[in-house]
């Protein structure tokens, strides 16, 4: 393996469906990235942003229709024989036959995969082992998910590929998944995953993008990209008292705040001052302040931040033409 480049290097990436590019709909239009090797790399995006559309293309599905991809040095879809047996890829719908049991479909796999791992050890990594025996059309939606997994594993991928993992898993089965993905990650493992879930990128993901109508508008370190938000300082006045009554916005050291009858909400990006400022207001008047709860910034709350904007910049675009 060349440790010197990327494992997964991508530039100014564009994918048309449909042959004419009058009628053709561009999901892809100009995407660059790279993922360092060992280093799990998560494509968010909301519906139809073209993140599947970007990820076939790095598995080698389709070819381009602009720009370069390389995985692991080499074109996924051109040199499709070097990439395949190094990368494993786990699809959003894995289609097996639905007679055969969870081992004969393991088994099946590992026939045409070059140094499979036993089914028994494939089906250890995703805690499948009791289900063995089970015909898949007898799975439910978050067990096949899991076979999935095991599929995407059996050949000790050097690039793994999780689209959407954890759609239908149940909490204690995606925490379950989540330790799996992050050991073979701390094996070396590289790891792209698309999720519809915020928390598991925030758990998951060494750096993200957040794809838009086929563009990244925003990339990152997830710390990185939580900073740029506010956090959160709320809690609910004794009565008589109103947010009138509290220090000035400066004092608190806080941006602004939200109220809603006695319970005030204080923005601020400091969020350490403006917490011991508000105590010690409350400590010194004698006052029990209700319901505290002090939040640093989510990835949801980001990610709904840079959707909400866009929303409002293409109304603003729409009602301009
Ligand atoms: N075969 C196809 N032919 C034409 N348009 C397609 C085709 N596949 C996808 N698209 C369109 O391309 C856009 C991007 O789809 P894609 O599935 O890549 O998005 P996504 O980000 O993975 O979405 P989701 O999160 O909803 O799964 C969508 O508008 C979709 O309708």
């Amino acid at each position: 393996m060349d440790l010197g480049d990327n494992a997964i290097d991508v530039t100014e990436l564009r994918r048309r469906y449909g042959t004419s590019s009058a009628q053709g709909f561009e999901a892809v239009r100009g995407v660059s990235f790279s993922v360092e090797h060992g280093e799990l790399f998560a494509l968010l995006g909301t519906n139809g942003a073209g993140k599947t559309s970007t990820v076939e293309l790095l598995e080698g599905l389709a070819a381009p229709t602009g720009g370069r991809v390389r995985v692991l040095g080499h074109d996924p879809y051109r040199e499709r024989g070097r990439v395949r047996p190094r990368i494993g890829v786990m699809l959003q719908e894995g289609g097996f036959p639905s007679e055969l049991t969870v081992s004969e479909t393991v088994q099946l796999w590992a026939g045409c995969t070059s140094g499979a791992r036993p089914v028994g050890e494939a089906l250890d990594l995703v805690g499948m082992v009791r289900r063995r025996d089970v015909r898949v059309k007898m799975l439910s939606g978050g067990e096949r998910r899991r076979l999935d997994l095991a599929l995407a594993l059996l050949g000790r991928p050097d690039v793994l590929f999780l689209d959407e993992p954890t759609t239908g898993l149940d909490a204690e089965s995606r925490r379950d998944t989540w330790e799996l993905v992050r050991a073979l990650r701390d094996e070396g493992t590289t790891v792209l995953l698309t999720t519809h879930y915020l928390e598991e990128a925030e758990e998951l993901a060494d750096r993200l993008a957040i794809m838009h109508q086929g563009r990244i508008v925003t990339s990152g370190r997830v710390a990185d990209i939580v900073a740029e938000r506010p956090s959160h300082l709320s809690f609910t006045l004794p009565a008589p008292l109103s947010a009138a009554d509290l220090p000035s916005l400066a004092q608190l050291g806080a941006t602004d705040r939200e109220t809603d009858g006695r319970t005030v909400r204080l923005r601020t990006r400091d969020l350490q001052r403006t917490a011991t400022e508000a105590l010690m207001w409350a400590r010194h008047k004698g006052l029990e302040l209700g319901g505290l709860d002090a939040r640093s910034a989510s990835l949801e709350e980001a990610f709904l931040h840079i959707a909400q904007g866009l929303e409002k910049t293409e109304t603003a675009k729409g009602n301009a033409r």
